[in-house]
């Protein structure tokens, strides 16, 4: 069934601007015949028991009781920024018409940030984003580590990372210079070098963000971020840090929110992420490590943990200088951050999420959507 036939029994859906908030019509969901016609929404900030939506117009809709039967099972089941939505019309505690989230859609994309207290699924900080602009401070240095750590992230939630090198007036370093530099990094991913303040880069930064496209930034507080996404849009649709109290400072991004921007685009606005674990789960290290992995290949063992072994190809692309030797450092670090988080996540567990979403989304389909 496609998103017009969808919303034909709902006249109060407009999906010409659900589009603009980057609806995707193959996804749009099927309703049974004789059901009570659900209506997408896109979720912008959620709280506790409740979330803000727009579809398109903003609205505040409380959890259905599938919804929070699910998330009693998996906290993953709740929804998040990012999130497509069905909500059920429903009747608030006055009578009025209102509307309940009765189904969070199938997650396109999820960014994940593990080790949140002793939790060990993880939160999900926003999803359904498509490309993240990797934000790194050209001056006073811009730190390498950091944006590895980011990459991981980003490939692992299955986004394209996009590296952004912001401040670029405050360093004498061309252009060029940086990018040559930082590119090592960034494998995969595109590196580009902007100024906010001086307007330049920003035209490189165009194809990221046509219509349809669900754009989050990252990176660490100051970096940059709501300075570049005022500065794409032409407009100050985002607070920005001018009063800060050190290089630390607070986070000035208070709200998550979804901002169509001029040119289609709709930013998710996250806060600044600070501290990041990794998840482990996915193939984020080998992505952002792939010109390393490419050396180990061609280790003479195959299980090569490429410290001191004989024909570790590794070892030998960082003494011909092929690899650089910080790349080395930064993998094993990072690697054994990834490993120690997914062995907290064990099989076991995973299994069991697996059956239990299973059962969900069965119980979903039952109490919620086919019911008159
Ligand atoms: N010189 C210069 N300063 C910049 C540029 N971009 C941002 N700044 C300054 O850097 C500071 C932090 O910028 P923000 O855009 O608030 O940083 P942010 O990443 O959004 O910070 P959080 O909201 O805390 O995550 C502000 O004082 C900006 O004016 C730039 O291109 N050049
Ligand atoms: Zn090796």
């Amino acid at each position: 069934m496609t998103a017009a036939e969808h919303s034909a029994p709902s006249d109060r859906t407009d999906f010409t601007d659900l589009a603009a908030l980057g609806w995707d019509p193959a996804a749009a969901p099927t309703a049974d015949p004789g059901s009570t016609p659900l209506r997408p929404a896109r979720v912008a900030s959620v709280g506790k028991g409740a979330a803000a939506v727009l579809a398109p117009e903003p609205l505040t809709v409380s959890y259905g009781p599938a919804l929070r039967r699910a998330a009693a099972a998996d906290p993953l089941a709740l929804p998040c920024s990012g999130d497509w939505v069905l909500l059920r019309p429903a009747e608030d505690t006055a009578g009025r018409a209102a509307w309940t989230l009765e189904e969070v859609l199938p997650r396109r994309t999820a960014l994940v940030r593990s080790g949140v207290a002793t939790d060990s699924h993880g939160q999900i900080l926003a999803a359904n984003i498509d490309t993240v602009f990797v934000c790194e401070p050209a001056a006073p240095k811009y730190n390498l580590a950091r944006v590895e750590r980011f990459l991981i992230l980003v490939w692992e939630s299955g986004a394209v990372p996009v590296v952004v090198l912001t401040k670029c007036d405050l360093t004498a370093e061309p252009a060029a210079d940086l990018l040559e530099r930082v590119a090592p990094a960034a494998v995969g991913a595109e590196v580009h070098a902007v100024s906010a303040a001086a307007g330049t880069g920003l035209d490189g930064l165009a194809a990221h963000l046509r219509p349809g496209t669900t754009l989050a930034m990252l990176g660490s507080s100051g970096a940059g971020k709501s300075t570049l996404v005022n500065a794409l849009a032409g407009a100050r649709i985002m607070d920005t840090g001018e009063v800060r109290d050190d290089g630390r400072g607070r986070h000035t991004t208070t709200r998550r929110e979804l901002v169509p921007l001029p040119q289609g685009a709709v930013m998710l606005d996250t806060p600044g992420v600070r501290r990041i674990g990794l998840g482990g789960s996915g193939d984020g290290v080998e992505r952002a490590f792939a010109d390393l992995l490419e050396f180990a290949e061609l280790c003479r063992f195959r299980d090569c943990v490429h410290e001191s072994e004989p024909g570790c190809a590794v070892l030998a692309a960082v003494e011909s200088g092929d690899l650089p030797e910080r790349r080395l450092h930064s993998w094993r670090k990072l690697q054994r951050e990834a490993e120690w988080n997914a062995a907290r996540t064990d099989h076991r567990v995973r299994q069991e999420r697996a059956r239990k979403w299973k059962t969900i989304h069965k119980e979903m389909r039952r109490s919620g959507r086919n019911r008159p």
